[in-house]
């Protein structure tokens, strides 16, 4: 693999329960690379855990110490990255986004109907209806990571293994021919 771009080699982005953590560490290890999650990132520099970030300052609180993490991990960073569903939409992070190997996994709402279960964990779909919650999120945030995204991938129905070996073929190709992909908005 070439050693010229700095960072991680692919940065995971997209909707809750997508799969972004359970592909991510497959795809790191079939590469050979390390894997960072971000929310575990997160939670090892606060110290406590997401729900509790969320409970004692709020998303404001969460988001500012995402994008400080986030930061870090791209300046930093090797291997596989993967986001948090609401990081890419912090302002401050999409022109970190810009320039970095991102793929966007979707999934659709049965999917995502079968994998949120109650939400426990996801302070973001707190409330009566956390498939409501993450559908509506979802709609919001969708143009955002479509935008950021160098590559699209449809998660909800392959296997684990599947989508890990087929983002590891797209990497590949780009890092062989670093002119190829989609080309940014
Ligand atoms: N392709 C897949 N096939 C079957 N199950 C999957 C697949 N991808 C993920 N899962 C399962 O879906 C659940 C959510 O996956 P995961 O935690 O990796 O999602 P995520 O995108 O990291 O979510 P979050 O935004 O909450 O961090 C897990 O139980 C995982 O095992
Ligand atoms: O989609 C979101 O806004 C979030 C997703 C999770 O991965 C965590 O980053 C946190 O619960 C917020
Ligand atoms: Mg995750």
């Amino acid at each position: 693999m070439s050693a010229a771009r700095s960072g991680p080699l692919a940065v995971l982005i997209g909707p809750m329960a997508a799969g972004k953590s359970t592909i991510g560490r497959h795809l790191a290890e079939l590469l050979g690379v390390p894997f960072h999650d971000l929310d575990d990132l997160v939670v090892t520099a606060a110290g406590r855990s997401i729900p509790e970030i969320f409970a004692d300052g709020g998303e404001v609180a969460f988001r500012r110490l995402e994008e400080q993490t986030l930061r870090e991990a791209l300046a930093h960073g090797s291997g596989v990255l993967s986001l948090g569903g609401g990081a890419p939409m912090t302002t401050g992070v999409q022109p970190l986004l810009r320039t970095a190997p991102v793929v966007l996994l979707e999934i659709d709402r049965a999917t995502a109907a079968r994998r949120i279960g109650s939400g426990e964990g996801r302070p973001m779909l707190d409330g009566e209806d956390p498939l409501e919650r993450w559908t509506r999120l979802t709609a919001q945030r969708s143009s955002t990571y479509r935008a950021l995204a160098r590559w699209q991938i449809d998660a909800s129905t392959e296997s684990v293994p599947g989508l890990a070996r087929r983002i590891a073929r797209l990497l590949s190709s780009d890092i062989d021919t670093p002119t190829s992909g989609k080309d940014r908005p």
